[in-house]
């Protein structure tokens, strides 16, 4: 079967075809340089620089309000939708400047998954099939490989029993946003980026959202805010520390948990957390 990677000038869905490369392990498929986001007066991102790579996964820790959510809003331009925002700065996508692209452009090769589950309401299948289906896909057996595929990633095939024809609002909250990550993926997007996704989760939920969010992390590169330090330490390959709306430290995640402890997340959270 052809994957579909794409969209071409006429919003038509491509194939990826043979021979053509997959991103290889360890490159970079997002490059942010010198970004800068205000709301109104106040200024919220402050000269933010990053690089996330394919089959890696990225944290981005730090005290509520030092910007993580508007940072990922820049990275898919969802911050373009708030009232009196606006960012500057260079973001690359698999090495390509986006300066000139549309937002529809970005998100294509950005999937955003948000901390409340948010399954469209539809079957599950037509979840999955959304996005490809806008982008002009219309053969039945590509779509149908599609949502088979995209359920076995998520874990969800065998516990639906293959019925993907339910309602998504059917799903318990974790399959939700198992669902919402599959949609997400779908496209084969080259970043997928996720804000809290697991706080709504209890621990069995979100024990299978990182297991998919590490199979996830093969292919593309990933995202993810979060509050919980265990979550970071137990997924993530690297963690960029934010604080005020800067970088206060990038490294690994060995770097930090094992190293810098007491350098870096002592003075950001305190020693109660810790
Ligand atoms: N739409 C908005 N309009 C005005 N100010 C905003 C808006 N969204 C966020 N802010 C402000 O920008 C700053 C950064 O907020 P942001 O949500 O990015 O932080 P955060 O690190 O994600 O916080 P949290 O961990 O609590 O979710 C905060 O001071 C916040 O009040």
């Amino acid at each position: 079967m052809d994957e579909i990677v794409s969209e071409n000038e006429t919003g038509v869905a491509r194939a990826k075809t043979a021979g053509e490369a997959s991103p290889a392990q360890g490159s970079p498929a997002l490059e942010v340089a010198g970004l800068q986001a205000w709301y109104g007066d106040r200024h919220v991102l402050k000269d933010v620089s990053l690089t996330a790579r394919t089959g890696r996964i990225l944290a981005i820790i730090g005290p509520s309000g030092c910007g993580k959510s508007t940072l990922l809003a820049c990275l898919n331009r969802s911050i373009e939708l708030a009232e009196g925002a606006r960012w500057s700065g260079q973001v690359r996508l698999a090495g390509v400047p986006t300066q000139g692209w549309t937002a529809d452009k970005v998100r294509e090769r950005v999937g955003l998954v948000m901390q409340k589950p948010t399954p469209f309401p539809f079957s599950i299948e037509r979840n999955i099939t959304y996005a490809l289906r806008n982008r002009g896909v219309r053969k039945r057996a590509q779509l149908s490989a599609a949502v088979e595929q995209q359920l076995r990633a998520v874990g969800l095939y065998d516990e639906l029993s293959g019925d993907a024809r339910r309602s998504a609002l059917e799903l318990s909250g974790g399959q939700q946003q198992r669902l919402c990550i599959a949609r997400a993926l779908a496209v084969e997007p080259g970043v997928l980026l996720l804000d809290e996704p697991c706080s709504a989760l209890d621990i069995a939920s979100t024990s299978a959202v990182e297991d998919v969010l590490r199979r996830a992390a093969k292919t593309c590169a990933i995202v993810i805010v979060t509050h919980n330090l265990a979550q970071a330490r137990r997924l993530a390959d690297d963690v960029v520390c934010m604080s005020g709306g800067e970088v206060a430290w990038e490294g690994t995640v060995d770097e930090l948990f094992e190293r810098q402890h007491n350098t870096v997340l002592r003075p950001l959270y305190g020693s109660d957390l810790l």
